[in-house]
């Protein structure tokens, strides 16, 4: 099928600065895409080249077939949210969101029942008479999506759009967002966001990005269990990245311990890649994988441990970032360990092995 949006080859250079750099991607209709990464990767940059608010330096944009890289934002018929809210001040709900639809000169009565239908969507239905100022942060962005839904567009831009909303707010925004996403089901969403949390919550896909750079797609719950890129298994889940000596396909070492891990077939050197709450922690009894406890956190429903591997460690690996013997564990219980004890530390088996980079 021919994909909703499609993205070849693009690259967008301002000046010296490399914004992206040679972007392939491509939605389904009825898809959700997360572009996920720290601040700079070039999330932004790549859905503005999507609704047009940027030309690429190169490459080609294409919407349901159609090559749309000259076309303005205003030819491209889609519907797009960004951090703030940008409503109109001055215009009332209603018309905010009508206003899409008197330019493009829809009949007022046409207008009436399509607006009413939007807001009901986001669950607004009662506040098409209040001017924005009256309204939530939270209220506001229902608003601002109703508004971009309103031309019953093919794709959803969303970039941030809760990133300025408090995290009790932001948490009931995924939830309705989800419930949104249900009767929409022909719809193309991207969705740009620094949140791992919410890029789980509601992508079938998430694309992984870094310095410009697309690290890794993949289908949401495969990218986060067997992720092939270090980068993603430390953003992904915050896994910590452990040398290992390989002995085979799914057998590695740790510190002369030796643990299963699920064979990736990724070529190159590699690491372990394991989440801190499958790391276990229990007092050192003179054999196993020895590390001295440096830091001790507690988190409300848990501990979360500093742990430093003792030398010894094999690794092939040179020093990259996020690589060591420093290791996270979150567990429910220290057990009576305090900083400084040492400790013996288990890995289970079943972990990734993840490229470096
Ligand atoms: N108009 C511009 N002129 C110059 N540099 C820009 C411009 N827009 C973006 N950049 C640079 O391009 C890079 C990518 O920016 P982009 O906004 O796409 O990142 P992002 O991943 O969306 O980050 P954030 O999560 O902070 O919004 C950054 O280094 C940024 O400084």
């Amino acid at each position: 099928m021919t994909p909703a949006v499609e993205l070849r080859d693009v690259s967008v250079h301002f000046g010296r600065t490399v914004a992206l750099e040679g972007l392939g991607l491509s939605v389904a209709a009825g898809e959700t895409l997360a572009l996920l990464g720290p601040s700079g990767s070039g999330k932004s940059t790549a859905l503005k080249a999507i609704a047009g608010f940027l030309r690429p330096t190169s490459g080609r944009v294409l919407l349901g077939g159609r090559d749309v890289t000259d076309l303005p934002p205003n030819r491209r018929g889609l519907g797009v949210v960004v951090q703030s809210y940008a409503l109109f001040p001055h215009m009332k709900v209603f018309d905010n969101v009508a206003f899409g639809l008197h330019a493009r000169r829809m009949p007022r009565r046409e207008v009436a029942a399509r607006v009413a239908e939007v807001l009901d969507l986001v669950g607004m239905g009662s506040f098409g008479g209040r001017y924005p100022r009256q309204l939530s942060g939270g209220q506001q962005q229902r608003v601002a999506i109703a508004r971009a839904l309103a031309i019953r567009p093919p794709v959803l831009l969303l970039d941030e759009p809760l990133s300025a909303l408090d995290a009790a707010l932001r948490e009931e925004m995924v939830a309705e967002l989800l419930r949104l996403r249900a009767e929409l089901p022909g719809t193309a969403v991207v969705y740009v966001t620094h949140d791992q949390g919410e890029a789980l919550a509601l992508a079938d896909r998430i694309a992984v990005m870094r310095d410009a750079r697309l690290v890794e797609v993949g289908a949401t719950e495969a990218l986060y269990h067997r992720p092939a890129e270090s980068f993603t298994a430390s953003f992904l889940g915050a896994s910590n990245l452990i040398p290992v000596e390989v002995v085979d396909a799914e057998t590695v070492r740790v510190g002369g311990v030796s643990v299963k891990a699920s064979a990736s077939g990724v070529e190159g050197p590699v690491v372990l890649g394991v989440r801190p709450h499958r790391v276990g922690v229990r007092e050192y009894r003179g054999s196993g994988l020895a590390a001295r406890l440096v830091a001790v956190q507690w988190r409300g429903t848990g501990f979360r441990l500093e742990l430093e591997l003792e030398p010894g460690l094999e690794s092939g690996v040179g020093p990259v970032l996020g690589v060591g013997r420093r290791v996270r564990a979150d567990v429910v219980d220290v057990g009576g360990l305090a900083v400084g004890a040492l400790v013996e530390v288990s890995i289970p088996d079943g972990c990734p092995l993840v490229r470096v980079a």
